[in-house]
């Protein structure tokens, strides 16, 4: 139980962070599971592995799921990460290398802004199975057919793939229950982060969001790009807004260069150790004693 971790999170969204750039082991799929677990391991939504950048940034940022399997972004680990890298460095700006491309995070005060890139919305970048000309509304729904209970989703990659549901109220639909229907359904070959959205004012959007791989998370990072990209290029909102999640909120931003701001805060919670081979783990505090 020798490999040094961080718990982490933003907006209590939470990731398990390993430094493999200092002899930190990524587990296998099946330890990430276990660790993943909220009753018996360390517990959190995503599993993220620092290592060294063959591009020359400060850091390579590798994302697994709860469930296991590898993904190319995430939003709220990415603050985490620049977080740790700006703390190492001493500079007020970092670079994460990922497999969605290279992102720029910089101090703003008491937050954390990351450059999260450009949104790709045409079908095949989302991806999606079926062409679709439209992507601010595809055909998509789940409930009867006369009378659906979601439908005409706005689909976009922000590193990942997104469906993002407008509502009227984003408590009034059981997410839990069509979160694993829609982000397994066969229009998204590579599975997707499902979203539903309340847009309350042009600069305030209130969302839920059911996640790829990891499922209902209290806080998406980006889920919130892909929700203010999308109601933005629907009419609904303004350029930039508050995104208001069950675990705080960010402020997204889409520039006129088309690349997307998203800022927030984030938590170091404890450190710890474990054992990457059998997923045994223990606080800091606790190895103290
Ligand atoms: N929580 C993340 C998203 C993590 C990856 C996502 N579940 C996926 O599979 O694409 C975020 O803050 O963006």
């Amino acid at each position: 139980m020798n490999t040094p971790f961080l718990k982490m999170n933003g907006l209590a969204n939470d990731f398990m962070v390993v430094d493999a750039r200092a002899g930190g082991v990524r587990p296998a799929p099946e330890v990430i599971r276990q660790l993943a677990d909220r009753t018996t391991g360390v517990g959190f939504d995503q599993f993220i592995t620092l290592e060294r950048s063959p591009s020359g940034a400060d850091v390579f940022m590798r994302i697994d799921n709860a469930d296991g399997g590898e993904v190319a972004a995430c939003g709220n680990a990415t603050r985490c990460v620049a977080s740790l890298v700006m703390a190492e460095t001493g500079k007020p700006h970092a670079s994460i290398e990922t497999r969605a491309g290279l992102l720029l995070g910089q101090r703003t005060s008491e937050t954390i802004s990351v450059d999260m890139g450009v949104p790709k919305f045409d079908w095949q970048s989302i991806p999606l199975a079926e062409e679709f000309h439209d992507t601010r509304a595809i055909e998509l729904q789940i409930g009867p057919v006369d009378a659906p209970v979601l439908h005409s989703p706005a689909v976009v990659n922000v590193g990942n793939p997104h469906a993002v549901f407008f509502v009227d109220d984003v408590d009034a639909h059981q997410i839990e229950r069509f979160g694993p229907l829609l982000e397994n359904h066969p229009i998204f070959p590579e599975r997707a982060n499902i979203s539903v959205a309340h847009v309350e004012t042009p600069n305030r959007i209130r969302i839920r969001t059911w996640e790829r791989g990891a499922g209902l998370t209290r806080a998406c990072g980006t889920g919130a790009c892909a929700t203010l990209v999308s109601a933005a290029r629907t009419g609904r909102s303004a350029r930039e807004a508050v995104i208001v999640m069950p675990g705080g909120e960010l402020t997204i931003r889409w520039d006129e260069r088309d690349h997307i701001w998203m800022t927030g805060p984030t938590e170091t919670e404890f450190a710890g150790t474990f054992d990457p081979e059998t997923g045994a783990w223990q606080r800091a505090e606790e190895a103290a004693e």
